[in-house]
């Protein structure tokens, strides 16, 4: 670690564990709050309690959630995409979260994508850790993100998996659970392959209304994530009997671009709007799209990146898909011309999806406040360098 990342972890940013050996890690359960998640009866562990000042209860004032039909994207009629972006203009500017119906997704392929979670999950935790993530990398499963983190864990098991968009066959994701658990698994690939294609021609679609919504031709960050490599992420959250004493997942922004998300019928997304915790009602004809942070850095700190979280429930296992778009992890990462022309100053430096990556895997916990930590991160181990 730099000394100017030690500087910064004593204010600011929340760091890692410091390495520890399989043996100090079975005396800190670690191990074997992985094998025994989620299964764990009782009292919770200690390590699953997060702070009270976290633990804000939702509102029940109803969220006027923006729905926008996509249908009109594919009829070209200016006027109802005119009205579609001015929809997402408002929603992107104030809190940087929409939901879309119409989207053209088959209904039975997402039915067939959650059956897939129930088969991925239920395999015995001998064969889950076999795929199990491996330190700095983001695919594979994760038990509570145990191994990770020492405290605020979350109630959830994730499995996640890349998704390129270009150049790859269309099996990728079939060779990619084959390779780590086994030929058993090839219909649950098949499955999700299908569902990251929809996926990426969905995110296509949002990026168009993306682009037009800022003033931006249509095409231009369609084009900038065409040879992205996106990430795919199954969550299921267990019944949790403190269920009030913690988080499904934590509250956070996403550092990646946009996330397009399906949450079953228990609910429990939440998401932050004017100083309040709204409740997201489950819509099963609805995917819930989030801004990231590296789309807001795109679009030059005009839209906001989201910031919500995901609450657990005491007797209902629950379920979601995430689907993370993001750039090539090369590319630079910078607003279009146009939006910093007329005498706007850049909000951000240039940066790589790459770094920001690392960033969130190797140094800090992802949160509410990742990209401003990122940035200060660069900042001072740049000026350590010289
Ligand atoms: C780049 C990523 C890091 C996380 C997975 C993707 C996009 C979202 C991030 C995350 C979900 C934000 C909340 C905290 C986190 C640790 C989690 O609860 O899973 C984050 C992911 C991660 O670092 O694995
Ligand atoms: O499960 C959910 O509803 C949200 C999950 C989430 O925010 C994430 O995985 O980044
Ligand atoms: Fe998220």
């Amino acid at each position: 670690m730099s000394p100017n990342l030690m500087e910064l972890s004593a204010s600011t940013l929340v760091l890692y564990p410091a390495s520890q050996s399989e043996e100090s890690k079975k005396e800190n359960g670690v191990l074997a709050f992985e094998s025994n998640f989620p299964q764990m009866k009782g009292e919770m562990p200690k390590e699953f309690f997060w702070p009270s000042g976290d633990l804000i209860k939702a509102t029940q004032e109803e969220l006027k959630e923006p729905l926008v039909n996509l249908g009109i994207m594919k009829n070209g009629d200016e006027k109802a995409i005119a009205n579609a972006a001015e929809l997402v203009r408002h929603a992107c500017l104030k809190h940087g979260f929409f939901q879309v119906i119409n989207h053209g997704v088959n209904p039975d392929l997402i039915d067939a994508a959650y059956h897939q979670i129930d088969t991925l999950f239920n395999l015995p935790i001998s064969q889950k850790l076999t795929a199990k993530r491996k330190p700095g990398a983001l695919s594979g499963y994760s038990g509570a993100h145990a191994d990770r983190f020492s405290s605020k864990l979350p109630w959830k098991e994730t499995f996640s998996f890349l998704f390129h968009h270009q150049g790859f066959s269309n099996s990728q994701i079939v060779d990619y659970f084959e390779s780590v658990l086994g030929q058993d698994l090839q219909h649950t690939g098949r499955v999700y392959e299908e569902y990251c294609e929809a996926m990426k021609e969905l995110s296509s679609v949002i990026m168009e209304l993306l682009g037009i919504s800022l003033g931006v031709d249509g095409l231009h960050y369609q084009r900038f994530f065409e040879d992205g490599v996106s990430i795919m992420r199954c969550n299921y959250y267990p019944p949790c009997n403190s269920a009030n004493h913690t988080f499904g997942t934590g509250p956070h922004t996403d550092p990646t671009s946009l996330t397009i998300l399906h949450q079953d019928q228990v609910g429990g997304l939440e998401v932050f709007v004017d100083n309040k915790w709204h409740a997201v009602r489950p819509r099963a004809e609805a995917f819930v799209v989030n801004i990231g942070d590296t789309f807001m850095a795109l679009s030059n700190g005009r839209y906001k990146s989201c910031v919500h979280r995901a609450v657990v429930n005491r007797l209902r296992e629950r379920r979601s898909m995430a689907y993370f778009v993001c750039p090539r992890e090369d590319k630079v990462v910078k607003p279009p011309e146009i939006l910093t022309s007329k005498n706007e100053e850049r909000k951000y430096p240039d940066f790589t999806w790459s770094n920001l990556r690392e960033f969130t895997q190797n140094h800090y916990r992802a949160d509410a406040a990742t990209l401003q930590s990122f940035l200060q991160w660069q900042t001072s181990s740049n000026s350590s360098n010289f």
